[in-house]
């Protein structure tokens, strides 16, 4: 292994990862050297070689075995001098951030008041949003600034703000000496507008060069608004200058973000991008889980039977607020029409919502599946035969094109060869009778139901 052969399997691993994995954590990686079968890379933090360790050690051994076999492990050291990468890495611990002179002790200045309940301790961790609560964390520790900025980014109601508060509290707890200052985008045009038309364009600079911690919230907003841009450019520069840590959301990647200047881009990327992916299912339960329990301090006497968050983490796709909301309103009602939390109430009182989040399963989706499920041919499923091996299957995704799907009887039929709409219900019929009489029918019946709303 050489120093040249890292470089050409850092571009394959680049393929594998994607460029905003490659730009955080695998350019930053140096070969230091091979002994007795352990390839050392150095790393610029302890966190960035933890990190790497345990997301990434597999691939990229899996990627030096292929050069040289004899490679058994990775080891990731932090290097003695490591000033490489100055933008986007470890600052040195001389440059750790003090508290200005002459300001009050424990003066967290924050112009949006803080959300009591997004902290740390209520944000539910899972794979679409561990990266970004692990970088949230590290920054929240308020020790020497590692990434500069630190962006978070990612859709709707994913927890961004969420975060973003989290670490304000963090930080206040933990470092009561330091001056953070949180705001949303549009909070900062505000004060700027205000500022330039109240000739305070000095006192405006100076408050916002005097923070240790900036954090700007919805920094989408500034787009198109080029004097904001602009100020916010100056500012930002100011404190990274300064070695002053700056915290961004926003609702996608810098480089995505409309009408914002490339300079203004640019400097978004350089430090740290981690986004928070849309939630899986996994998540979504241990959030309603989570969420369950806060409710409970309300409504110590209602309980929700079995099924209900489950069913829930199913049906209401990405967005943590729906499904917030979702199970604010079940509590409420359950608790105003004195009934228990059941499947029965969730119907009668979700049902809007339920609607509105239905993901759209397609009939050609349910074939394909069902003839996956019972080894068929999908053109035997549609086609004429009539063998039981061709038409139980065949009946099963009828039933589920009418369980799943807003299609009609005949616009089913149409779709299974030509079929009249009395076939398409007799088959349904079947599989309703059958699903209470023969536990494989049911057991498949939720096994592709399952697959299909995953
Ligand atoms: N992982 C999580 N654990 C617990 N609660 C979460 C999680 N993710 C999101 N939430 C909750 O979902 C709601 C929406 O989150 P938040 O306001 O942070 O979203 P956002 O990404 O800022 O959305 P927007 O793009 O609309 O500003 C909040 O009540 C938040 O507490």
């Amino acid at each position: 292994m050489t120093q040249e052969k890292w470089g050409q399997l850092r571009q394959r691993l680049l393929k594998t990862v994607g460029q905003n994995n490659y730009t955080t954590w695998i350019e930053p990686l140096q070969f230091r050297g091979l002994q007795d079968g352990i390839a050392t890379f150095d790393v610029p933090t302890n966190f960035m070689g933890n990190y790497v360790s345990q997301n990434f050690s597999d691939l990229i051994l899996h990627e030096l075995k292929a050069e040289d076999d004899s490679i058994r492990r990775l080891s990731f050291a932090v290097a003695a001098n490591s000033g490489a990468r100055p933008s986007a890495v470890d600052a040195p611990t001389a440059q750790r951030v003090m508290p200005a002179a002459g300001k009050s002790a424990q003066s967290a200045l924050t112009a949006a008041p803080l959300d009591k309940r997004f902290t740390f301790d209520s944000f539910v961790v899972g794979k679409p949003n561990e990266l970004a609560h692990a970088a949230a964390k590290r920054v929240a520790e308020g020790g020497p600034v590692t990434f500069n900025p630190l962006f978070l980014y990612g859709g709707v109601g994913l927890g961004k703000t969420h975060l973003m508060h989290a670490i304000a509290w963090e930080l206040q707890t933990r470092r009561p000496d330091l001056n953070v200052l949180y705001l949303s985008a549009e909070q900062f045009m505000y004060r700027f507008v205000q500022a330039l038309r109240d000739r305070k364009m000095m006192d405006f600079k100076e408050m916002f060069r005097s923070v240790d911690v900036l954090m700007v919230d919805d920094v989408q907003f500034i787009a198109g608004k080029d004097s904001t841009q602009e100020e916010f450019f100056h500012t930002f520069n100011a404190l990274v200058d300064q070695n002053k840590q700056i915290i961004i959301s926003a609702d996608r990647a810098p480089g995505e973000i409309k009408d914002l200047e490339e300079r203004v881009k640019s400097r978004l990327q350089c430090g740290l991008v981690v986004d928070l992916h849309p939630t899986d299912y996994e998540l979504r339960l241990g959030i309603l889980q989570s969420k369950v329990e806060q409710q409970m301090e309300t409504y110590p006497d209602l309980r929700v039977e079995d099924g209900v968050l489950e069913f829930l983490a199913h049906r209401i796709s990405t967005n943590v607020r729906v499904l917030e909301g979702a199970l604010t309103r079940l509590f409420a009602f359950a608790s105003l029409v004195g009934r228990k939390i059941d499947m029965d109430l969730t119907q009668d009182c979700l049902a809007d919502v339920l609607r509105a989040s239905e993901r759209k399963i397609t009939v050609e989706e349910i074939q394909r599946k069902v003839s996956e499920h019972y080894n068929i041919r999908l053109s035997d499923m549609i086609g004429p035969k009539r063998l039981r091996a061709y038409a139980r299957p065949r009946q099963v995704a009828m039933y589920l094109a009418k369980q799943l799907t807003s299609r009609s009887l005949p616009e089913i039929g149409r779709r299974f060869g030509g079929r009249d709409h009395t076939t398409v219900m007799h088959g349904v019929k079947r599989i309703e009778e059958l699903k209470q009489s023969d536990g494989q029918i049911a057991e498949d019946l939720e096994l592709l139901r399952r697959s299909l709303e995953a």
